[in-house]
């Protein structure tokens, strides 16, 4: 596969402020990348160092082979689209959409076809006679990709585009993005702070936090074998359950301590060997705790607790479990249910669990 983008030690910094410091990235052609990670980790800086709306403190960009640390937006062969649509408001759908083919000096036939094709794909030919004030946000929205659509370009960024819509109608346009991309084939590269964007969409996810990559990788592998306690805190709703406490051995098996309670960790999955000894934190995904009727045979450790809380959220409940000292959240099925005090069985799925360095967080 050959690269699309390519970011060489890249760093920003705006005055005394690091934003970026040393990045490197590589994107494949045609891959789906998603830069995920909470507010102000310099996601849209990075994406903005891309498309060339920033200059860089250091370091280079390549796009398609071509150094374009120094070119003008309009000459990287990138189209952009942010949050908020950035319509020209005088200007008709089909104006907005063929402007900057005028301006470039396209053919009047050639941007005719190209504003045909882009309206087909979105689904906006209706509205071509209309000015943005007239549309909803949804259908703004499917403009402004129509925009980057008809220029033609390798490699499309994103800048949390689907943010100002309601629920519905992001979940419809997250469809609708992924479509376009698996019609396409273009490189894309997206910036969210909604962890199911980019679970959904991704072909790979980079989880950011600080300016620093912290792991790149598939959406699965960052679900289940997340490279430290921060992503593995950050990616999952309701997130995962973490218990302080200590590795150990017993029987020549490895166990975890936490404090009252001991859980064996046979059949987990360790980076390397699994240290015998120190102190660490077992990370369990509320998904992957079996209680009663689910507990069938191969879990060989099976706890007792009682019932603190139960929230039911339709398809699914979450049972809030008091085991010891220790609340442990548990997502079931969500029509059983569950009396505050009842006492339930449970068993961990030790081969989806995560093992935590308490001191350097990095998973064991
Ligand atoms: N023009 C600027 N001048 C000074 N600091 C800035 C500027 N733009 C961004 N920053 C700072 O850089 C950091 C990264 O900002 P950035 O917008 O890239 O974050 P983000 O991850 O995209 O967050 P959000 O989701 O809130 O947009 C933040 O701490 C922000 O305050």
């Amino acid at each position: 596969m050959n690269t699309s983008v390519s970011i060489k030690d890249l760093s920003l910094s705006f005055g005394a402020v690091d934003v970026l410091k040393n990045l490197d990235l590589d994107i494949q052609d045609g891959e789906f990348l998603v830069l995920l990670g909470s507010s102000g980790c310099g996601k849209s800086t990075l994406l903005n160092c891309i498309a060339g709306l920033l200059d860089v403190t250091g370091g280079q960009i390549f796009i398609k082979d071509k150094n374009v640390t120094w070119l003008e937006p309009k000459d990287r062969g990138i189209g952009m689209v942010f949050q908020s649509y950035a319509l020209y408001p005088q200007m008709t759908v089909e104006k907005n959409l063929s402007f900057g083919l005028q301006v470039a000096k396209v053919p009047k036939a050639e941007i005719e076809k190209r504003v045909k094709r882009a309206s087909e794909i979105l689904q906006i030919e209706p509205l071509l006679k209309r000015k943005p004030a007239e549309l909803s946000g949804g259908q703004r929205q499917r403009v402004a990709i129509g925009r980057a659509l008809v220029r033609d370009v390798d490699v499309f960024l994103f800048d949390e585009p689907l943010s100002n819509l309601d629920a519905k109608l992001r979940s419809e346009l997250r469809v609708e993005i992924k479509r376009l991309h698996q019609s396409l084939e273009n490189t894309m590269i997206y910036v969210t702070h909604d962890q199911i964007e980019a679970m959904t969409l991704a072909d790979r996810i980079a989880i950011m936090r600080g300016g620093v990559i912290q792991q790149l990788d598939e959406p699965t592998t960052i679900y289940n074998r997340p490279v430290n306690r921060y992503v593995a805190g950050f990616i999952g709703s309701p997130p995962m359950n973490f218990l302080e406490g200590e590795l150990g051995m017993k029987d020549g098996e490895p166990v975890f301590h936490a404090e009252d309670i001991t859980f064996s960790l046979k059949g987990y999955d360790a980076n390397g060997t699994l240290p015998e000894s120190g102190k660490a934190v077992l990370g369990v995904r509320p998904e992957h705790i079996m209680i009663d009727r689910n507990l069938t045979g191969g879990h060989n450790e099976v706890h007792e607790a009682v019932v603190d809380l139960e929230e039911p959220m339709g398809a699914d409940s979450l049972l809030w479990l008091k085991y010891g000292k220790h609340l442990i959240t548990v997502r079931v099925n969500g029509n059983t249910r569950y009396k505050v005090g009842q006492t339930v069985r449970f068993a961990l799925d030790i081969p989806l669990a995560s093992v935590f360095d308490a001191k350097s967080e990095l998973r064991l």
